[in-house]
């Protein structure tokens, strides 16, 4: 049966970049994915945003909507701290998989939970079942109407705390204009956008940051 584009891009993974070193793994993506064939990765140009960003908050408990082929993932795992976790939400079960396989030859998987459902589903069972208390870091890279929703579903489930750091991908292309709406004209949140370009193209993009003022 003919392979998917996201197993292609695991196996030249798994076949080019050096086990247990997540960011060769990551440059493998980006060299595959900006050669060979374009796939919705954050990228190398945001991830420098995202890992910035990451740097900065020095999470104890992140989250990520939107896992794909776990490229954010790696990338924010190997910046956490010992001890510090990342809970990554992914509802398509072959990406999920996909995933699974690329954070365990990055060797980031003692840091990284794949939680398998749709977004809207996993946040309300965060405290529960998964022992969050509060989020100190999400990032939201998923169905972009979904941004919206999602936001309002975590504060009504308590998870941001004073500080709590939002950081959302895509913000021009594919868009999420009703978001950036909701963020910006939102008292409890202070917003920074950070202009910049869609994955492995010239076009402009941007991603949007939202502290939790509480
Ligand atoms: N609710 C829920 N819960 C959990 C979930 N897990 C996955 N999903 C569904 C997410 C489906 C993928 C989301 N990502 C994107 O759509 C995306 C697209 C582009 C893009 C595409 C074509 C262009 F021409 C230009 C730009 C670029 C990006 O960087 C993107 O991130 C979930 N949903
Ligand atoms: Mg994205």
């Amino acid at each position: 049966m003919n392979q998917s584009k996201e197993q292609r891009i695991l196996d030249f993974v798994l076949q080019n970049a050096v086990r247990g070193d997540p960011c060769s793994v990551v440059d493998t993506i980006d060299k595959y994915c900006s050669q060979k064939e374009w796939a919705m990765n954050v990228g190398n140009e945001k991830g420098i945003i995202l890992d910035k960003t990451v740097e900065e908050v020095n999470p104890s408990v992140a989250l990520e909507l939107g896992t794909y082929c776990g490229y954010s993932a790696v990338r924010i795992a190997q910046l956490l701290k010992p001890g510090a976790r990342l809970l990554t939400v992914e509802f398509n079960p072959k990406f999920a998989a996909i995933a699974k396989q690329m954070i365990e030859f990055a060797g980031v998987h003692d840091k990284v939970k794949i939680l398998e459902g749709p977004s809207e589903e996993i946040i309300p069972q965060l405290k529960k079942k998964y022992e969050v208390d509060t989020l100190d870091f999400v990032f939201l890279d998923h169905w972009k109407d979904r941004y919206t929703p999602d936001t309002i579903l975590i504060q009504e489930c308590n998870l941001l705390r004073k500080g709590s750091v939002l950081l959302a991908d895509n913000v021009i292309v594919p868009g999420a204009p009703e978001f950036l709406n909701y963020i910006r004209n939102n008292p409890r949140f202070q917003c920074t956008n950070y202009p910049s370009h869609l994955e492995y193209m010239k076009v402009k993009d941007a991603m949007e940051k939202a502290v939790f003022l509480g």
